[in-house]
């Protein structure tokens, strides 16, 4: 049985997640939620491109059903951390486990959705052959596909409301109905976690709620973890049970409550950064120059204001 967001974001509380810095102090070093499957575990990992280290020795252990937000302005290495979990970037140092086993390259047990991007048009797969390719993976392309297959693309497609157009070139929909597509193909083999690179970027608010509400749901449907990087945290707010928080070569692990406030942020960016709740949600202000981020942020506390 699943716990309540509240229960569990207790549990993460309790853990006492908060901490961590490229210092070298641990994030999650001692996770007491043992009654729940590990599904993800990064211990001591650090990731470095020659001199410039992008993270160092993160500890973070992500249970079935877990929703974990990583933020963090550009560059800080938030996709170079997904491309470790997928296996398609080596550690410097440190280990990533998934499932107890080592991570490798193409494993079944990771659905990935990525960043939203218009599909060229002229593409001739229709929606329902992206699915369809989430099932059958590397034997793709079969001249036959299995009637069980045709059976469990056609649930996939229905769980993600893309019935209506599973037979469509998928190039000729719109952004957020690819998106629907996206999330279809990453969940069709019922993936134990769920790696979202900025899925929800250039979609209007009403399409990241529904896809953000979308993966959500299957997240709670097949208990699967969820890492989910954004710029933004506020459509997903509600969702997320604990925050890594990525910036100037250091990272925070905790409830969103620990992690976005002006003294944990001010200490990471080494400068006063002012962290403000408005209508429940979080705009992270003075940020310095060239970290890129959360101007959109300062947006919605403009609005905020207005009202
Ligand atoms: N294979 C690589 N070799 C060298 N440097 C790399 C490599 N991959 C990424 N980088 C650099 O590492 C840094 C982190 O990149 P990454 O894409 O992980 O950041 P990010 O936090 O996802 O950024 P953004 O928010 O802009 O997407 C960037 O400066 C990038 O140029």
């Amino acid at each position: 049985m699943r716990t309540s967001t509240t229960s569990r974001r207790h549990l993460a509380e309790s853990r006492g997640a908060l901490g961590g810095a490229a210092s070298g102090v641990p994030g999650d070093a001692h996770p007491t939620n043992v009654d729940k499957r590990t599904v993800l575990s990064l211990r001591s990992a650090t990731l470095a491109y020659g001199d410039r280290v992008l993270w160092k020795n993160l500890n973070l252990q992500v249970k079935a059903g877990e929703f974990i937000a990583v933020l963090g302005p550009n560059g800080t290495g938030k996709t170079s951390l997904l491309r470790a979990i997928l296996g398609q970037q080596r550690l410097t140092s440190g280990t990533v486990e998934l499932l107890g086993e080592p991570v490798r390259h193409g494993s079944r047990s990771i659905g990935y959705i990525p960043q939203q991007k218009l599909i060229e048009q002229g593409t001739p797969l229709r929606a329902k052959d992206l699915v369809t390719l989430g099932v059958t993976g590397h034997r793709w392309g079969l001249p036959f596909t299995p009637k069980a297959v045709r059976q469990h693309v056609d649930e996939v497609i229905a769980s993600v409301g893309a019935t209506a157009f599973a037979n469509v070139p998928i190039a000729t929909l719109s952004g957020g109905e690819q998106q629907r597509i996206r999330v279809g193909q990453a969940i069709a083999s019922n993936p134990a976690l769920l790696l979202c690179d900025e899925p929800l970027s250039s979609l209007d608010l009403n399409h990241q709620r529904v896809v953000s509400d979308l993966i959500d749901d299957r997240r709670k449907a097949l208990d699967a973890a969820v890492v989910f990087v954004t710029h933004d945290v506020n459509p997903i707010l509600d969702k997320v049970d604990r925050v890594l928080y990525l910036a100037g070569g250091r990272f925070r692990i905790g409830t969103p409550d620990e992690v976005l406030r002006s003294e944990v942020l001010s200490y990471m960016y080494g400068t006063p950064i002012e962290v403000i709740r408005t209508r429940g949600r979080v705009a992270v202000l003075g940020a310095p120059e060239g970290y890129g981020v959360h101007n959109h942020l300062e947006h919605h506390v403009d609005e905020g204001r207005r009202h």
